[in-house]
């Protein structure tokens, strides 16, 4: 099993200023962005952002026109094997037999890379939970299974980064956890970091540690998520309380502070409650306790002019 990739920190795709542009039209303008190992990663923006585009130049696919593209420190432009060997990508639908079982599948593309044993596809098999269908033809998985066998095959070879274009599209909210529990595994237990593509916030939020979100070719935030949703997030809270210097006595150095005389705590859901009982037990009256941290489609939204994400 491979060791996590380097220098805990060291980004593991670093985009230095990349510009593409195709005819008279910019497509991606200065991208500077820095992936950090061992993470499931999102790359969020509309569609026609330039999500696709930035994909198919970390891949090789397309060459940026200024700029560069490094992946475990190597350029992709100008030492392309050396970055390549470190990817693995579903750029579009992977191809698959459908005739074939999954099995098959793997066993056939392993061919094509030499140096896979057959322990490996075993082992790929069993970390994208596919051990009880891989003898079943293609044909008749459902479109999660083929997702999952999409990356089974697509980390044969063991890559650092795997690159997955709109990987949660036709997928429910169910089939959308399951890909980010295995692929979470995946991190763990491999320390690759995914890269994935989206224009759903909704579902990068039940996927990602980190969003970057791209609109029109521009970098225009990134953000880490804390929790499956925002409420499991660390959020501000308010209480309005009749005594605000002594309740914040009850929470530690840091833990809380007084804004416009009201106690604000920074907590999550269960946290709320917590502090709530903490405030009564010590005969405090709360009169109101209010949210102030917006989700982050509230923010998407300011940040984007108003503009829907879909
Ligand atoms: N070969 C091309 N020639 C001209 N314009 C292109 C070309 N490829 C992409 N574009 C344009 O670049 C912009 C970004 O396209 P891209 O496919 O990268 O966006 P995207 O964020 O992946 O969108 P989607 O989610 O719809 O796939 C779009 O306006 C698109 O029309």
């Amino acid at each position: 099993m491979n060791e996590t990739s380097g220098i805990v920190g060291e980004p593991v795709v670093r985009f230095n200023n990349v510009v593409k542009r195709i005819g008279r039209k910019t497509i991606i303008e200065g991208l500077t962005l820095d992936v950090p190992p061992g993470q499931v990663f999102g790359f969020l923006g509309p569609n026609g952002s330039g999500k696709t585009t930035t994909i198919r130049m970390m891949t090789g696919l397309m060459a940026p026109s200024a700029g560069d593209i490094l992946v475990c420190g190597r350029s992709i432009t100008r030492e392309f094997e050396q970055a390549i060997s470190q990817v693995g990508a579903i750029v579009e639908n992977p191809e698959m037999y459908g005739f074939l079982s999954g099995y098959r599948n793997l066993q056939q593309y392993a061919r094509m890379r030499a140096d896979v044993p057959k322990e490996r596809i075993d082992e790929v098999v069993r970390f994208m939970g596919l051990e009880h269908r891989i003898r079943d033809k293609v044909s008749t998985y459902s479109l999660g299974m083929r997702q999952r066998l999409g990356v089974a095959q697509a980390i044969l070879h063991r890559p650092k980064l795997l690159i997955l274009d709109e990987p949660t599209n036709g997928l429910d909210p169910q089939g959308i956890r399951e890909l980010r529990d295995y692929l979470r595994e995946l991190t763990r237990l491999e320390g690759t970091t995914v890269f994935v593509s989206s224009h759903l916030l909704s579902e990068m939020e039940l996927m990602c540690d980190t969003v970057a979100i791209i609109q029109a070719g521009r970098l225009i935030d990134v953000r880490e998520l804390h929790g499956e949703t925002d409420l499991e997030a660390a959020v501000e809270v308010a209480f309005e309380v009749d005594r605000p210097e002594e309740a914040l006595r009850l929470f530690g150095d840091g833990a809380g502070e007084i804004r416009e005389s009201r106690l604000i705590v920074k907590t999550n859901r269960e946290g709320i409650a917590e502090a709530n009982r903490r405030l009564v037990q010590a005969g405090i009256a709360v009169y109101g306790i209010r949210m102030l941290t917006r989700s982050l489609e509230d923010q998407f939204l300011e940040m984007t002019g108003g503009g829907h994400i879909v």
